[in-house]
């Protein structure tokens, strides 16, 4: 072809401005490398919702390409802070965690695990790939299991202020009583996400176990509510989770104030504020399973989920 040398340089132009919008650029260097499946708008899972009336995607199994995400984030460079809990008898459950995020959560990315104990000595030693890395806040033993578990908020909303921000993208907090069992990847990353609690995603709202005395801060209306949210995982950016962490903190302590606990701590308080500020992404049960449940029709993949475990032997109270 002959170009005359008006049209190169048009040519040159598109080519320069295509390059400098960095996500075109990522675009199209995935394009020439990946091989995956033709989207399609009139094919997909139809077994399962995977938006929500707001417009969020619900995140299943068959609903992404693992592989285009994490090609679009990895030229992001983005970094993940992960909180998680181990107070009391609960470090037992450390080792398995930190062991199966390191095969399954956020492979190949830059990972930061922050372990909050009472027992750093019985930190369990594993080895993190490249890129990876662990740093332990100590925290003082409770004598209530409620009371970690509500207390969580104030130190993930410290943690962001001091130390995360700026510099990190995002964070997710985690239960630590649980494993990984498959891919956890840039598919869950978001501005604002909640995961869909195993045991209540097929309930009706009148049923969820939302906080319903209208004293407490946390609550949920009859007739109202959306999806019922665990607290056991969480996560978004940091500015996002810094304003959810603040505000359930600060809703959970003024009812302690007036004598009042939600019913499920911060999981209600949660899910009161995920009803009011709808998060941008959801994230199906996959991500958040039950070992002691059976697996269901449309759990295609079982990707986090809560080991059995003897309550009255491992909780303080
Ligand atoms: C699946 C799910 O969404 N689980 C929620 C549910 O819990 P679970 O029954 O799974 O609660 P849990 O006993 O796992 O407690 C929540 C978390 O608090 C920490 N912990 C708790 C007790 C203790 O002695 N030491 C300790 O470190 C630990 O990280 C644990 O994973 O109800 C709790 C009530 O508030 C929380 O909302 C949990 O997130
Ligand atoms: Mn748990």
């Amino acid at each position: 072809m002959n170009y005359s040398s008006k049209e190169s340089l048009q040519v040159k132009h598109v080519g320069v401005w295509l390059y400098s919008n960095s996500l075109m650029g990522t675009f199209l260097s995935l394009c020439f490398r990946l091989q995956y499946k033709q989207p399609s708008v009139v094919s997909g899972r139809t077994d399962v919702a995977t938006v929500t009336p707001w417009l969020a995607p619900v995140v299943w199994e068959g609903t992404f390409e693992p592989e285009l995400l994490d090609g679009v984030y990895r030229q992001k460079n983005v970094s993940i802070a992960v909180t998680v809990f181990a107070v009391g008898k609960y470090i037992r459950f450390l080792k398995d965690f930190l062991e199966t995020a390191e095969q399954h959560f956020f492979v190949g990315f830059k990972v930061h695990v922050y372990v909050f104990t009472d027992r750093p000595a019985e930190l369990p030693k594993v080895e993190m790939a490249a890129g990876r890395q662990l740093t332990v806040h100590p925290v003082p033993a409770a004598k209530r299991w409620q009371e970690i578990s509500a207390r969580r908020m104030e130190m993930i909303q410290r943690l962001i202020e001091e130390t995360l921000l700026p510099g990190t993208d995002f964070i997710f907090c985690l239960d630590v009583d649980s494993k990984f069992h498959g891919r956890w990847g840039a598919e869950s990353l978001g501005s604002l996400v909640a995961v869909v609690h195993p045991g209540y995603y097929k309930t009706e709202r009148g049923g969820f176990p939302y906080e319903r005395r209208p004293a407490s801060r946390a609550y949920m209306a009859p007739g109202l509510g959306d999806f019922y949210y665990c607290g056991g995982a969480f996560g978004g950016d940091l500015h996002e989770v810094r304003l959810l962490a603040k505000t359930c903190r600060e809703n959970f302590e003024a009812d302690a104030k007036e004598g009042i606990e939600a019913a499920w701590q911060e999981e209600s308080h949660l899910n009161r504020y995920m009803w009011l500020n709808k998060p941008s992404k959801v994230l199906s049960p996959e991500f958040l399973w039950q070992d002691f449940k059976p697996r269901e029709r449309e759990i295609h993949v079982v990707r986090f989920s809560g080991v059995v475990k003897n309550y009255a032997e491992i909780r303080p109270n």
